[in-house]
């Protein structure tokens, strides 16, 4: 199934303005255009000779002719190898500029989509957004070069095969006018019709393709359901509707091409005795009326190639729709023109009156309020737990540090310093953040820990991973630290992979540390080694902790417990046991749960 884009749409382009726009991407690369465009005139003019000179050539076999053979095969060679010379330079200019402007449009709209804040990423799917800056780019390629010469060539050929048709014989032309556009019409016709079911294909083809898509990702949901024979069911199903279209293409292609040269021919044919009638009457040399076929075939071609191009254009400005519709997409969440960079912080960070809800923008709904006047402040050097019920608020309220989003009340303050007033690569530089999940990039090892920071040597990389208990996994692994990971290296276990995520954090060092403690229960050992390296992290930082487990809480020196958004009580273990409150009701139900979990989250 296609969803729609759900974009913010910004008021759509006018077409005109959308082509002015995209032929701007064009304009570092004129020089090239401009060889590639005198390139294709002369290739064009010279085409309009070729049928001149064959003419002149069946003149001479027929005795009508006063040119001399040697001079009419200099002239046809001569325009064989000139046409030659032009469509190569044509051809590569074209490539060039074409490839050029893909890739710049492509640098451009990934540059952009770096700029964008994390809910433009979470309401949309990430096929649709890797799809405009592929797919859609591709598409916008041949409308700048190809499609735009083809116009403008075929324009050439068509006004100068007509101009010559008529200096050849102004009667044949005339017949030729009637004949000529309904041969057009007719492969108008068929085109329309074709492209009306090959876009049926492709999406009966999508709809085969998404199946497959979904089963092999999901493959272990269908094997625990034992549903193989469903899945193969459906997409049988799928499969065969290919197929039934995939045919009715093919029989309007069988009926396409009979079609077309039974017209062809009729035309050829009516153009041959109206011509013949003019050669025995003297009216025309034989020679002319071959250049005139020539000519009527130019004509047709120019004509037929114009048809094919309005699809294409039509689906290329679609493409251009929404490359620029993504670039002209405006982050939620940017730096204030006068943003300042925060200077290196103590790391106390305080939220005041803080009111905050996702913007959704899909259902029109109003977004529920997630926080509510919360205000906590932490000091620096501090460690605080934050607890509470699944979907309290624990996530966001930590995601609102980094400013990943901005509050619609209140205000979120480092050291004092309002998120909304500094640089977010400055703010961004000096938080630390370790998920639950940590995402490996394609990569080694080695290159996984030093996105922490770029510039770490291989010495500081091994310190960091000692540190978090990484280094001795690590070296047991077949290539140590050059050991591929991500989609196609080594499968690293959850303990693991967090180890790597805490590596990272040591080697960037950062004043302020985010840690959402993962709720999957690691084995004892494996625990005790991700403790232990988050301990050494969080010395001397400012740590907030979404906490799952009771050692973490009770290592807190403060813990807050947030439920429905608010905060509703705070304090060390101690205090909030005596106080007898949530926190104490819910430590009871931990002695009752055997599972070392606070937090259901
Ligand atoms: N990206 C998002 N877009 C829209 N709503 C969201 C988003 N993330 C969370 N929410 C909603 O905000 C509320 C608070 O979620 P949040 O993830 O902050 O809770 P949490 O306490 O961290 O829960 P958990 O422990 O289960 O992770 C929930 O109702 C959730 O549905």
């Amino acid at each position: 199934m296609r969803l729609r884009w759900q974009f913010i749409r910004s008021p759509a382009l006018p077409e005109s303005a959308q082509w002015s726009r995209l032929l701007g991407y064009l304009r570092p690369y004129r020089g090239w255009m401009i060889v590639a465009v005198v390139a294709m005139v002369i290739g064009a003019a010279l085409g309009l000779v070729m049928p001149l000179a064959i003419g002149q050539m069946v003149n001479l076999i027929t005795g009508d002719q006063t040119l001399p053979i040697g001079r009419i095969a200099v002239l046809l060679g001569g325009v064989a190898v000139g046409q030659t010379v032009a469509g190569l330079i044509q051809n590569y200019s074209l490539t060039f500029v074409g490839e050029r402007v893909v890739a710049d449009l492509r640098l451009a709209a990934y540059q952009h989509l770096q700029r964008l804040d994390l809910a433009f990423f979470e309401q949309r799917r990430t096929g649709e957004i890797t799809s405009r800056i592929t797919n859609d780019v591709t598409l916008i390629q041949s409308t700048v070069t190809t499609n735009l010469t083809t116009l403008l060539q075929g324009m050439i050929q068509l006004i100068g095969a007509i101009a010559l048709m008529i200096v050849v014989s102004w009667q044949l032309s005339a017949l030729a006018l009637v004949l000529v556009p309904t041969l057009v019409l007719i492969a108008v016709f068929f085109g329309r019709w074709l492209r009306r079911i090959s876009t049926t294909v492709q999406d009966r083809l999508a709809d085969a393709t998404s199946i497959l898509e979904e089963t092999v990702s999901g493959v272990r949901v269908v094997r625990s359901f034992g549903r193989e024979p469903y899945e193969v069911e459906r997409f049988r199903t799928a499969v065969e509707a290919t197929f039934a279209a995939a045919m009715r293409r093919a029989w309007v292609r069988a009926l396409f091409q009979p079609s077309m040269s039974l017209a062809v021919w009729a035309t050829i044919i009516g153009m041959l005795v109206v011509g013949g009638y003019l050669v025995s009457t003297g009216e025309l040399t034989p020679g002319n009326l071959v250049a005139f076929l020539f000519y009527a075939g130019i004509v047709a071609g120019s004509m037929g190639a114009f048809a094919g191009l309005f699809g294409q254009v039509q689906e290329a400005l679609g493409a251009v729709a929404r490359v620029f519709e993504l670039l002209d997409q405006q982050p939620a969440v940017a730096d204030a023109p006068d943003a300042i960079p925060l200077p290196p912080v103590q790391g106390r960070v305080e939220f005041r009156n803080v009111s905050f809800a996702y913007q959704r923008v899909e259902n029109g709904h109003t977004a529920p309020i997630v926080l509510r006047n919360f205000s906590l402040v932490i000091e620096p050097g501090e460690m605080v737990a934050l607890v509470g019920p699944s979907g309290a608020g624990k996530s966001t309220i930590v995601s609102l540090i980094p400013r990943f989003y901005d509050v619609q009340d209140g205000s979120v303050l480092i050291d004092g310093y309002d998120v909304r007033r500094v640089q977010m690569q400055s703010l961004r530089t000096q938080i630390g953040i370790v998920p639950q999940e940590t995402l490996l990039f394609s990569g080694s090892i080695r290159d996984n820990i030093r996105y922490g920071r770029l510039d770490a040597d291989d010495a500081e990389i091994e310190a960091a991973a000692r540190m978090a208990n990484a280094h001795e996994f690590i070296c047991q692994l077949p290539e140590g630290y050059d050991t591929p990971v991500g989609e196609r290296g080594v499968r690293l276990s959850g303990g693991q992979r967090q180890r790597i995520a805490i590596a990272r954090a040591i080697l960037k060092n950062p004043r302020i540390l985010i840690l959402d403690e993962a709720t999957s229960s690691l084995d004892s050992e494996s625990e005790r080694l991700v403790q232990e390296a988050l301990e050494r992290l969080m010395v001397g930082r400012t740590s907030i902790i979404i906490a799952h487990r009771l050692s973490t809480i009770r290592r807190a020196d403060r813990i807050a417990v947030i439920v429905a958004g608010e905060l509703m009580e705070i304090g060390t273990h101690r205090e909030l046991l005596t106080r007898g409150g949530i926190y104490a009701r819910l430590y009871e139900l931990q002695f009752r749960d055997p599972a070392p979990v606070l937090a259901v989250g």
